[in-house]
């Protein structure tokens, strides 16, 4: 990593032999020189990390990482191809999800029973502008040293790159805060759900039953968490995160679920915020995931923060104070709760192990609760899918129900 001053091109990183044909530019005037993979063009994003070592398709198509470019710590990235199934986000033609990818490894011709194609082919169908070839090591350093940063990544297979104006546009980018991109990430439709989780031999499934009714408000909607509440033989119904109480309550549900989703919550004040205040007064349980935890606390008087680094991974450890039992879960989150703002007659119920960050809550003597992490885990450990059980079960129990056991 170098502060490069050159203003001409094509840049010639001083280990390479080829020009360079992608390249990273920090608002901070840190330049990272490699190989481009995946769409051509340049982008203006936040620069994170994620440690997971698996799953990369279900984290670049994860629409919370709009705004984003994903530098991947797993140093082999696309050799088990890419395929149309381990998609998260729900409308693929719209492309919501990680604009930039960042890779230590070139990328390997694909070798996995699944695999429909090349990972490159995928990246630039998707518009996924990609880097390879860089010491990701120490840009991950960069990143826990400096905070998460603001970029601009660029691919030109001519290698033509005007690297002052791309750091006048990474310096000149507003970056996340105060950026509310949940509105553009939900598919803006209403929608029925029904497909159930990917089982070994078997693919998807399809749940014919309705035993209870959830309506899922889509900020930016993971398919897997949908597909886990479908295969608790619930009816889903999807709705624009942009809807009315009115409109979520015409569809009588039993349960409502707050779904993840891009940028900062607190930008989300003016529509979502004040929706889901209403929801948790009419005794209806509600279940809210990573944006969706962060929209509830605004709602219940809490503050939201911009975290440092953030959380981006699928092995952060996390306390459950409710059992005191420990899970290992997926994690992708760059705001996080204040959890000395939760105000009298709110439980923290799950906090981070690596820094002590709040990752759940629970309304005291009301079927209202939300936790930061991933329970859905697409990818990553499947410790938390209880929590789906945990919303089935405060349902139930407001049916006059038995319980389903948790675990
Ligand atoms: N996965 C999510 O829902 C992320 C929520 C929010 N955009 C954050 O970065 O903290």
């Amino acid at each position: 990593m170098h502060d490069s001053t050159a203003q001409s091109s094509p840049v010639t990183p001083p280990w390479a032999t080829e020009p360079a044909t992608a390249i990273l530019v920090l608002a901070d005037g840190t330049v990272l020189e490699g190989k481009g993979f995946g769409a051509p063009g340049a982008v203006e994003a936040e620069v994170c990390f994620n440690t997971a070592i698996t799953g990369y398709q279900e984290i670049l198509t994860d629409p919370s990482y709009a705004g984003q470019i994903v530098t991947f710590t797993f140093p082999h990235i696309g050799n088990i191809g890419a395929n149309d199934e381990d998609i998260e986000d729900l409308t693929p033609a719209r492309r919501t999800g990680a604009v930039g990818a960042i890779f230590k490894a070139d990328i390997t011709d694909p070798s996995n029973y699944r695999s429909a194609g090349h990972l490159d082919a995928w990246l630039k169908a998707r518009g996924i502008v990609a880097l390879a070839g860089i010491d990701t090591r120490a840009l991950t350093a960069h990143i826990r040293e400096n905070g998460v940063a603001n970029a601009v990544i660029a691919h030109d297979p001519k290698g033509q790159f005007d690297i002052g104006a791309m750091k006048q546009r990474a310096a000149e980018w507003s970056g996340l805060v105060g950026l509310d991109l949940a509105k553009d990430a939900a598919s803006g439709q209403s929608s029925q759900w029904s497909v159930t989780p990917w089982k070994w031999d078997e693919g998807f499934g399809v749940n014919t039953a309705e035993d209870v009714h959830i309506v899922a408000l889509d900020y930016g909607v993971k398919r897997n968490i949908l597909r886990l509440m479908a295969g608790l033989d619930a009816k889903v119904t999807v709705l624009p995160g942009t809807a009315s109480a009115e409109e979520v309550l015409a569809h009588n549900p039993d349960g409502i679920f707050l779904s993840n989703g891009p940028g900062d919550p607190a930008a989300t004040g003016e529509y979502a915020v004040p929706v889901i205040r209403e929801l948790i007064e009419t005794g209806i349980p509600v279940f809210g995931i990573c944006l969706g935890h962060q929209m509830l606390a605004l709602a219940l008087g809490a503050k939201t923060v911009k975290m440092h680094q953030g959380h981006h991974g699928a092995n952060h450890p996390v306390k459950d104070h409710t059992t005191g039992k420990v899970e290992i879960v997926s994690m992708n989150h760059g705001f996080a709760v204040d959890s000395a703002s939760l105000p009298k007659g709110i439980t923290e119920t799950h906090v981070s192990l690596f820094d002590g960050t709040n990752c759940g809550l629970a309304v005291d003597g009301k079927p209202v609760f939300s936790v930061q992490h991933h329970p859905e885990a697409s990818p990553g450990p499947q410790d938390s899918h209880y929590l789906f059980r945990r919303f089935l079960n405060l349902i139930r129990q407001r049916n006059g129900e038995a319980a389903v056991a948790e675990r």
